[in-house]
């Protein structure tokens, strides 16, 4: 077992608000200086998977469950081969991990890739402030990058906006992969990885799919070169509007009536690839706990979310498109935002949240079985 000084040592740490408010704490995990896009993840568990999420690039996540890390850090967990946040705030980390699986403390682990974090602030005062004001960009300073508040402010305000990033190929993969089927191998699906999660091929490799993973930069001959049954979208981090190669795929792949899943960034490619809008949330949702109906059946189910982003897609009735109806098949019941889609026309839907759970609860999986139903349906 192994116990972590840093985080209730004595090195100062200061995170200042683009809006100028700052709250003084102390560093965890990497002692330096970092910026991004504040949010705040209403999980309380699934640690390990946020911070590997490909999806929170440029983002420094604040944790609402006031005590993190208390079961150290593990090798299956990670949604990707690194931490992705750019900054980490915690109210109280734990001191001793205590989990069979734990290899280190999440303090060691931060700083053993890189990652500045702080801990020791007020996280809910952050959280609201957040609410009230909306997401916006954030610096943690600790150590020798603590210098005086003016000062720390200028580099935030000078920090990239989330708003306009084009950031999937920063975190895609380069090369092509194969996940192959658990079992007997049923159909064969081209994935266009925008920032996949580990846990979303793994669930089609569940059901008897055999998983190739493209670059963003893939062609619709790219797609089609591995003769998939279906093709699926991945969630990823930036801004839906600057994703205009993925829609261009996309758009093939409707005409040619391949069958279709996306999931969050997916979601909103589907939206922009059918003709809608898509906008920035106020402070966006993100946690394990988000009620989600579906519209069809009027089932209400909890979900995991990750998205600052969201499609502008009519609620009433199906719109009509250049590839046929379209219906918004789930809402979230906290604030209406559209966070499904299905095509009428064609064998073609998305999700804005996350049906595969890492971390989250698993009433979603059900759409997995809905994109095997589309391929089956195709093949008789
Ligand atoms: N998890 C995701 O795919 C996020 C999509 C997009 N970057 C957003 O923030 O809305």
């Amino acid at each position: 077992m192994t116990t972590s000084t840093r985080g209730t040592g004595q090195i100062p740490a200061v995170l200042v608000l683009e809006d100028g408010r700052t709250f003084r704490g102390r560093a965890y995990g990497a002692v330096g200086a970092t910026f991004g896009e504040a949010v705040f993840s209403t999980g309380m568990t699934g640690y390990q998977e946020t911070l590997t999420d490909p999806s929170y690039h440029r983002q420094v996540v604040v944790m609402t469950a006031p005590h993190v890390g208390n079961t150290g850090v593990n090798d299956e967990d990670p949604e990707s081969g690194r931490i992705w946040v750019a900054g980490y705030v915690v109210r109280d980390p734990a001191r001793i991990p205590s989990n069979w699986r734990s290899r280190r403390t999440l303090d060691e682990e931060l700083e053993r890739q890189g990652v500045v974090g702080i801990c020791g602030i007020d996280t809910r005062a952050l959280t609201r402030h957040l609410r009230e004001r909306g997401a916006m960009r954030v610096g943690i300073f600790s150590g020798d990058a603590v210098t005086d508040e003016a000062a720390m402010l200028a580099r935030v305000q000078e920090a990239p906006e989330m708003k306009g990033a084009d950031l999937s190929a920063e975190v895609a993969t380069k090369e092509t992969y194969v996940v192959p089927a658990i079992g007997e191998k049923r159909f064969t699906v081209a994935a266009v990885d925008l920032g996949i999660k580990g846990m979303t091929p793994h669930r089609m490799a569940e059901r008897g799919i055999e998983v190739h993973v493209l670059p963003a930069t893939a062609t619709l001959d790219d797609v089609y070169a591995v003769n998939p049954d279906g093709v699926f979208f991945s969630n990823g981090p930036g801004d839906p509007a600057t994703a205009d190669h993925p829609v261009s795929v996309m758009r093939g792949v409707l005409e040619r009536g391949t069958p279709l899943f996306g999931i969050c960034f997916g979601n909103q490619i589907l939206g922009r690839a059918l003709g809608f809008g898509t906008y920035k949330l106020k402070y966006g949702h993100r946690g394990i706990n988000q009620p989600v109906q579906d519209r069809t059946t009027g089932k209400v189910e909890v979900t995991a979310h990750n998205h600052g982003f969201a499609v502008d897609a009519p609620l009433d009735g199906p719109a009509d498109t250049p590839y046929g109806r379209v219906e918004v098949s789930h809402v979230c019941l906290n604030d209406n935002v559209v966070e499904g889609l299905q095509l009428l026309d064609r064998p073609a839907f998305s999700v804005q949240y996350h049906p595969e759970a890492a971390a989250g609860p698993h009433d979603a999986a059900y759409l997995f079985d809905r994109f095997v139903s589309l391929m089956e349906g195709q093949r008789a």
